[in-house]
């Protein structure tokens, strides 16, 4: 391993420490008062860990998962101490996170075995850190010397594009623009046009997430992905859903519409650094089995990581 990698990796490792620190604060606070006075694993601990995942916003369904499987383990051994229960909590988890983050990347990388240009569209809501997210992933996807195309899809404010805007000025990427309220999929039929032109190694496409109407988003999303595979077929590569950890069970709902609404292949989980909330990203990931492939753990250009589920597990039960 390079120097540069490792010095790398340690920042990395930091960040991720940082980001996560008011989960862990408070996720161990209400784990050692759910064991207090326990020396084993009984009914009484199952039932107040339950209460525990479920407040740190795991959800309920992959709490109930989680305990199924702590209890199947009390049954099996009945002298199971509380002083394993985060070990074996770990393991739990990180076997959970395996299903669906199969693989094991650290890096911003594209997959080799795709037709260039590489396609993301990015969906989500407003406010939940989509622009800063195609701005962080723009800036790290140049940093591996990668050609990057934005496109301004969400046409409906103004105000979205310029923001989109400022990002591509400051990671000094061209982006493809139209008026506010043109059609957004002739935006994205122009991007990847320019991209192919180009000969562009990423594309990444900013779309409007107005949930209001489900019929709309569907009809408005389906629309652009038929427009994009106009110009090269099998697009976009990945369909990026972008959610702000921060609202815990609010984001489980804005999963759950997107996912009726469009065939989302992947998750960034966002404002992860600002929250107590950070269970949400295991819950999200096994409740939708979509893979979470980055996380938001700051404002910084360089706070946008590869979610890594052993780097993941590993930084929160330290
Ligand atoms: N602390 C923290 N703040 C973040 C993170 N990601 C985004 N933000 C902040 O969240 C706010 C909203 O981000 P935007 O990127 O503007 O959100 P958006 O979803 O594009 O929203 P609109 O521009 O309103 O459509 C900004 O102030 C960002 O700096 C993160 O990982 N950590």
């Amino acid at each position: 391993m390079s120097l540069f990698k490792k010095i790398f990796s340690k920042e990395k490792k930091e960040t991720l420490d940082k980001g996560l620190e008011k989960s862990k604060t408070s996720f161990f606070n209400k784990l050692s008062k759910a064991v207090a006075g326990k020396s084993k694993v009984d009914d009484d601990v199952l039932d107040n860990l339950e209460e525990v995942l479920v407040s740190s916003d795991v959800g309920v369904e992959t709490t109930l998962k989680i305990i199924d499987k702590i209890e199947e383990r009390v049954s099996k051994d009945k002298y199971f101490g509380t002083d394993e229960l985060n070990g074996i909590l770990r393991e739990e988890i990180a076997a959970l996170l395996a299903k669906t983050n199969t693989g094991n990347e650290t890096e911003f990388a594209i997959p080799k075995d795709i037709e260039k240009p590489y396609v993301i569209m990015v969906v989500g809501v407003n406010g939940v850190g989509k622009t800063t997210t195609i701005g962080k992933l723009a800036a790290q996807f140049k940093k591996q010397g990668l050609k990057v195309v934005l496109g301004a899809a969400d046409t409906f404010r103004a105000a979205a594009i310029d923001q989109l805007q400022v990002w591509a000025d400051r990671v000094d990427v061209p982006m493809v623009r139209q008026e506010m309220g043109s059609d957004p999929a002739s935006v994205a039929y122009d991007t990847l046009q320019s991209a192919v032109t180009q000969n562009a190694d990423v594309v990444i496409i900013d779309t409007a997430g107005r949930l209001h109407n489900k019929v709309n988003l569907m009809n408005e999303l389906s629309k652009i992905k038929r427009v994009m595979q106009k110009v090269a077929a099998n697009k976009p590569d990945d369909v990026l859903l972008v959610l702000d950890g921060s609202t815990g069970q609010n984001a489980f709902e804005q999963a759950k519409q997107f996912t009726k609404a469009t065939e989302v292949t992947s998750l960034a989980v966002t404002k992860l650094d600002g929250t107590a909330k950070g269970g949400v990203v295991i819950g999200i990931s096994d409740q939708f089995q979509i893979p979470v492939k980055y996380i938001g753990v700051g404002e910084g250009i360089d706070d946008l990581q590869v979610f890594n589920k052993i780097e993941f597990v590993d930084s929160f039960f330290k």
